[in-house]
């Protein structure tokens, strides 16, 4: 295992990049602790699977370099880096058993016999293989398949790190939490690095202790679920993450007051004057629905019961606000949305703006 630097990364994939946009990863400054679980979450074409083959060595960024353990290993090819990875679809001998393929990683690695058996069957046992070791792999569905390549992921344990890119797309849906339970279980054994790629935020948040969002070849945030939620840095963070996402309107904000299609939101915090696209962000958790002359008016469209709680859909002025309601809590007709103060926070160009001190 070794702690992983991105220093500066860029990749453009056309030549004699100029403009941000040229750029499929724009600039990437992070480091991955040893022992960590990662998910890097983000949209399709938002550099997900870039960044991934960057760190495995398939593709040398334009700019900046990358540490393993301290050594820069940016031109070094994928077998030189020590890392194992798992892509969507299977990639197993159809021809050889569920053994051999499991065997494979550590044979071509001159593993001693004795020591691929002991890991092999270990491996098995934690993907729930055992019984089907000396079966061919063609025979087998495609969870099966897939579970193998999870099984050829992880049955070296001296791997730098592990790259899972959305390894779950092909896999039934309720095998698809069993596995993803399992590797956070593996995790927590054998302490590898994880680094998942996925853009299900479910997916994601169940197995990272940490998230790395990225949007538009740059990484928003990285943070725990909880900090993702509490605190998004950026927009998409918060419109992304959630069900429904954060609330975001345009606004005018001045000291403790922002300004929504004519109506003050108080925000608990003083902020300096601001230039650019100035937005107010705050979860549906944290907006509540009064009676009476507090917060500000809104219309209600429409209310999604969906279990526990009920979603608001609502307008306020020209904009989309929703509310998070308990069940049984009533639903003015006349409506008023309080939106917590503390909760509301201030997004200047789509990043975050602390307030002052
Ligand atoms: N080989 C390539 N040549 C040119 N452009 C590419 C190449 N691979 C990716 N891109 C572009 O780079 C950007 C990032 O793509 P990337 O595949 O890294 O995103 P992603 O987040 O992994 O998306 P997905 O979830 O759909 O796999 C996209 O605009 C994509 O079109």
């Amino acid at each position: 295992m070794a702690r992983i630097d991105l220093d500066h990364i860029a990749h453009a994939y056309r030549p004699n990049p100029t403009r941000p946009s040229d750029f499929a990863l724009k600039e990437v400054d992070l480091t991955w602790d040893d022992g960590g679980a990662y998910a890097l979450l983000g949209p399709s074409g938002c550099g997900k699977t870039t960044l991934l083959n960057v760190i495995s060595g398939l593709l040398v960024p334009s700019r900046g370099r990358i540490l393993f353990g301290g050594q820069d290993v940016t031109r070094l090819p994928t077998e030189a880096r020590n890392i194992a990875q798992v892509f969507q679809f299977p990639v197993i001998y159809d021809t050889m058993s569920v053994y051999d393929n499991l065997a494979f990683p550590l044979r071509n690695r001159k593993v001693p016999e004795a020591e691929v058996d002991r890991a092999v069957r270990e491996t098995a046992g934690m993907i729930g293989l055992t019984d089907k070791l000396s079966r061919r792999a063609r025979g087998l569905t495609a969870d099966e398949k897939q579970t193998i390549s999870l099984g050829r992921g992880l049955v070296r344990q001296d791997v730098n790190a592990i790259l899972f890119d959305e390894p779950l797309t092909v896999i039934d849906p309720h095998m698809k939490w069993r596995l993803r339970s399992q590797l956070k279980h593996l995790h927590k054994r054998y302490g590898f690095t994880m680094i998942y790629v996925t853009h299900d935020q479910t997916e994601a948040l169940t197995f990272a202790d940490k998230v790395v969002v990225m949007y538009e070849g740059e990484v928003v945030q990285v943070g725990t679920p909880d900090e993702l939620f509490e605190r998004p840095r950026h927009t998409f963070v918060g419109y992304f993450i959630g069900s429904p996402g954060m609330n975001v309107m345009a606004a005018e904000v001045a000291g403790d007051l922002a300004r929504v299609g004519g109506h003050e939101i108080a925000l608990g915090r003083r902020y300096r004057p601001q230039t650019g696209k100035v937005e107010i962000g705050v979860r549906p958790e944290f907006v509540r629905l009064v009676d009476g002359a507090a917060g500000v008016p809104i219309t209600v469209r429409a209310v999604e019961d969906v279990g526990r709680y009920r979603i608001v859909r609502a307008r306020l002025g020209e904009k989309e606000i929703n509310a998070v309601v308990k069940e049984g809590a009533p639903i003015p007709g006349d409506a008023r949305a309080v939106l917590d103060p503390a909760r509301v926070n201030v997004y200047v160009d789509g990043h975050l703006v602390e307030p002052e001190v």
